[in-house]
């Protein structure tokens, strides 16, 4: 009785955890985008090499966010972060233009993991300060989204930079979740 009491005290009161996952091609803010979230600061970064973990509470939700380095050779480490991921959170860097189509390729990659299927996709078109982006819409249609079969997804312009964006994504991603 005692147990079943403090059980429902527990899932009444205790606050949801989520565990996600945000990679993307390196220079595409994913470690700008994990401290505006912290700290509500924009951080000097320098390339991530392995990941940064922090707990980011929204609504009261805790967010578990891995941003894992995005360079070349670090790719084929983020299979080791891919357990128990409930959303992934792709970032792109809307500027860069010659490299898009080699995200695309990284997601298309990530979407026929084993480990992701049930995982929701949200994307963060970032960079949207600069006059040179794509549209969150360009960019959505440059990595066929809608082409995505039995997946959540969401596309959000952010910038990291200023914050603009960021809290729509996790809203997003707290509706899909929970
Ligand atoms: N103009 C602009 N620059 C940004 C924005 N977000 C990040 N940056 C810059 O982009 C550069 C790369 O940012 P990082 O956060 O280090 O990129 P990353 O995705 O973590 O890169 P890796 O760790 O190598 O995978 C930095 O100089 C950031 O200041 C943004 O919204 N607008
Ligand atoms: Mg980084």
């Amino acid at each position: 009785m005692g147990l079943s009491i403090s059980g429902l005290f527990h899932k009444l009161f205790s606050k949801k955890q989520l565990r996600i996952l945000m990679v993307g091609l390196d220079g595409a803010g994913k470690t700008t985008i994990l401290y505006k979230l912290k700290f509500g600061q924009v951080v000097t970064t320098i390339p991530t090499i392995g990941f940064n973990v922090e707990m980011v509470e929204y609504k009261n939700i805790i967010f578990t966010v891995w941003d894992v380095g995005g360079q070349d050779k670090l790719r084929r480490l983020w299979r080791h972060y891919f357990q128990h991921t409930q959303g992934i959170i792709f970032v792109v860097d809307s500027s860069d233009r010659e490299r898009i189509d080699e995200a695309g390729k990284e997601l298309q990659n990530l979407m026929v993991e084993y480990e992701l299927q049930s995982a929701v996709l949200l994307v963060l078109a970032n960079k949207q300060d600069l006059p040179v982006s794509m549209t969150a819409a360009e960019i959505a249609e440059r990595l066929q989204l809608d082409g995505l079969r039995g997946r959540k997804w969401h596309i959000q312009g952010i910038c990291a930079l200023k914050g603009n964006g960021l809290y729509e994504g996790f809203e997003w991603l707290s509706r899909e979740l929970l």
